[in-house]
């Protein structure tokens, strides 16, 4: 059994790079955001705007750890905080978990996120001037748990297929 874990902070590009893998590898695939959307039946920003960050976060919590100990192959892509908050990290070191963080540099995390600033409740209501000070410290903040993966994989520069073929060779 074999659970492949994305982490990455948000534009790294663990929705988009967990679907193809999941493809590729014909394993089912999982998308956190989307489950816990689906289980709640409203959009990420609705839940943070309606209910608030804590009560995401709890329920993050609790939807990632479902996953986590369900007892099947499959490759799972994270929401960007997730390993940052209620111990989930804890997780990532189980016998069953390939944890791989999609790292990416600031100014390519802007540039992929510059269009979809509204599906990113943390991010909206900054200035266009206040993005990157804002991503440099809150990446440094958060870079002790993405850092616990097994495997760090640089995106920067890569397409899509890049990334999914040299994931794969690492597994
Ligand atoms: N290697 C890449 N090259 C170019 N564009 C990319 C790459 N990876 C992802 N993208 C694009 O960047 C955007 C953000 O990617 P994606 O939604 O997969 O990020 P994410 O890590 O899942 O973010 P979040 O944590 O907010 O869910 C998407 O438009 C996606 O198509
Ligand atoms: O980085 C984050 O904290 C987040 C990333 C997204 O995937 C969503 O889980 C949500 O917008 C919060
Ligand atoms: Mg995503």
């Amino acid at each position: 059994m074999r659970k492949i874990v994305l982490i990455g902070y948000m534009g790294s590009g663990k929705s988009k790079i967990g679907q193809l893998l999941a493809e590729k590898l014909d394993f089912p695939f999982y998308d956190l955001d989307f489950l816990i959307e689906n289980e709640l039946e409203k959009s990420i920003g609705e839940i943070f705007s309606e209910e608030g960050e804590v009560f995401f976060r709890k329920k993050e919590h609790e939807v990632f750890k479902k996953v986590i100990e369900s007892n099947e192959s499959y490759v799972l892509s994270t929401g960007g905080g997730t390993p940052c908050y209620a111990n989930n990290h804890l997780f990532l070191a189980n016998e069953d978990v390939v944890s791989i963080y999609l790292k990416a540099s600031i100014p390519v995390l802007v540039s992929r996120l510059k269009n979809e600033i509204d599906k990113r409740p943390l991010l909206q209501s900054l200035k266009d001037e206040e993005t990157f000070e804002f991503i440099a410290k809150h990446l440094f903040d958060r870079s002790y748990f993405y850092n616990q993966c097994k495997y760090s994989v640089l995106t920067d520069d890569k397409s899509p297929e890049q990334i999914v073929a040299e994931i794969n060779a690492l597994l």
